[in-house]
């Protein structure tokens, strides 16, 4: 089995996160519980941001709190020196409750709300990655009414889509965020924003897609782009201060996962950028990049209790956790592989092979099939490993079932960082039916 950051089995026979005993955290906080491995966030975090700074490049590192977001957590990202990458009014005021610096905000998504415009104005956050006319125009009318200028960065599709193992190149006229960068559409935006007042536009994004295990599709987007920025120098005087790389790079989940270090990314986009750039007239661009996965994702456990077991004769062996596609929806909507051990005795070895059913009512609710596991018993711990990004942020309330508490771990030391939901808050938000009005 493979162990994650600071995951090991103890003296007690037992699976320890952080200098902390699974055991003693279920006992305490309950299942399913969310464990986060805050030594491996930090070092993934490190990872990142000191090959730049090895490189001598200006850059920025911006956590993609989409995948994972809460306080504590951003006021760890905070801690590390990192920047922020928000989708929503939602991550926005998370990043605000947790003191985050403005400056280092950068606001995503292809449908901001006018709402979320006027509170990203509002609060001067770092950037608006604008993602389509409608918005370009809407941001504008938007920064008029408040008498503010954005700054902001123009998403592009560079004509690469990335696929979790590989990449192809595609038209990508069927993407819903950005601007085209092939047909022509990038460039009109990038000329309407240099004409308005109302931009600063410190340059230009892309993100080409989640989980990529190669470095090909990252120097691609890069060439592409600024190939483009070449053509804009001498076209438009136009020399961008930030070219943002996004997110993606991918991590380990299973065996068949072998994801690259941090280091191995960042030097091969960095020495692409250097080499295209001293090609030309342009300076150096700051490189800034949005990784979420690849910081939190490994770091992530959940620990849940196991339940009913089921058997199918000469068929299969469900054994029935008490959570499910409501704490991770990741199996039922991607396929996603987990690997996962009892965390009451991690080295016992395996006598059969089990399926991971979750306890929602829908039969796409598995989190695991066939996993080799020793015989286990309904009470005893599962840990599955490796769900800390898109796990607790896609939590749903699916069967009325609440969401589960948070605990950070770190030297020997643990932290609640998010409530479980109680059944009260489930119906919170519920108002009774009006009572029939009988004459
Ligand atoms: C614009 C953008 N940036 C960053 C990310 C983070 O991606 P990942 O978690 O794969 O690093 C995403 C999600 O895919 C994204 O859409
Ligand atoms: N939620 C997805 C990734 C989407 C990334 C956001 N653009 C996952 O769990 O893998």
């Amino acid at each position: 089995m493979y162990y994650y950051g600071t995951s090991r089995v103890n003296e007690n026979n037992s699976l320890e996160i952080g200098g902390v005993d699974t055991l003693h955290l279920v006992s305490k906080y309950g299942s399913p519980l969310y464990v986060y491995d805050v030594a491996l966030i930090r070092e993934r975090a490190r990872g990142f941001k000191e090959t730049f700074e090895k490189m001598g490049v200006s850059a920025q590192v911006a956590y993609a709190s989409k995948a994972f977001s809460s306080v504590a957590m951003i006021q760890l990202v905070e801690e590390e020196g990192l920047s922020l990458d928000v989708v929503s009014a939602g991550e926005l005021y998370t990043a605000i409750a947790a003191g985050f610096p403005r400056e280092r905000i950068h606001f995503h998504g292809n449908n901001k709300s006018i709402e979320e415009i006027q509170m990203a104005l509002r609060e001067d956050i770092g950037c608006i990655v604008v993602d389509n006319f409608s918005e370009l125009y809407l941001l504008e009318e938007i920064c008029r009414d408040l008498d503010k200028t954005a700054k902001i960065l123009l998403r592009v599709t560079p004509g690469i889509e990335a696929h979790t193992h590989d990449y192809i190149l595609t038209g990508q006229e069927d993407s819903k965020f950005g601007f085209d960068l092939m047909n022509g559409q990038a460039e009109e935006a990038l000329m309407h924003s240099l004409q308005s007042d109302s931009y600063e536009v410190l340059g230009i994004h892309c993100h080409i897609g989640s989980q990529i295990f190669e470095t090909t599709g990252f120097i691609l987007a890069a060439r592409k782009i600024i190939e483009q920025m070449k053509k804009w120098y001498k076209e438009l005087n136009y020399q961008p201060k930030v070219l943002n790389l996004g997110g993606g790079f991918g991590i380990r989940y299973t065996e068949e996962d072998d994801p690259l270090p941090a280091s191995v990314y960042v030097e091969k986009i960095v020495t692409e950028v250097k080499e295209q750039i001293d090609s030309s007239e342009l300076d150096m661009p700051e490189i800034w990049i949005e990784p979420g996965r690849s910081l939190v994702g490994d770091a992530g456990t959940t620990l849940y209790k196991l339940g009913s077991v089921k058997e199918v004769p000469n068929i299969r062996k469900y054994l029935a956790i008490d959570g499910g596609m409501s704490d991770n929806i990741r199996p039922a909507l991607y396929d996603a592989k987990y690997e996962a051990v009892i965390a009451n005795r991690p080295l016992d070895k395996p006598e059969e092979t089990v399926s991971i059913a979750g306890k929602c009512c829908e039969s796409g609710d598995m989190l695991i099939w066939d996993l080799p596991l020793p015989k286990a018993e309904r009470g005893e711990i599962l840990a599955v490993f490796c769900t800390g990004a898109y796990g607790y942020s896609m939590a749903n309330n699916y069967n009325r079932i609440p969401r589960p508490a948070v605990v950070f771990v770190e030297n020997g030391e643990e932290q609640l960082v998010i409530e479980r939901e109680s059944l009260e808050d489930l119906i919170k938000h519920d108002k009774p039916l009006k009572q029939k009005v009988t004459k």
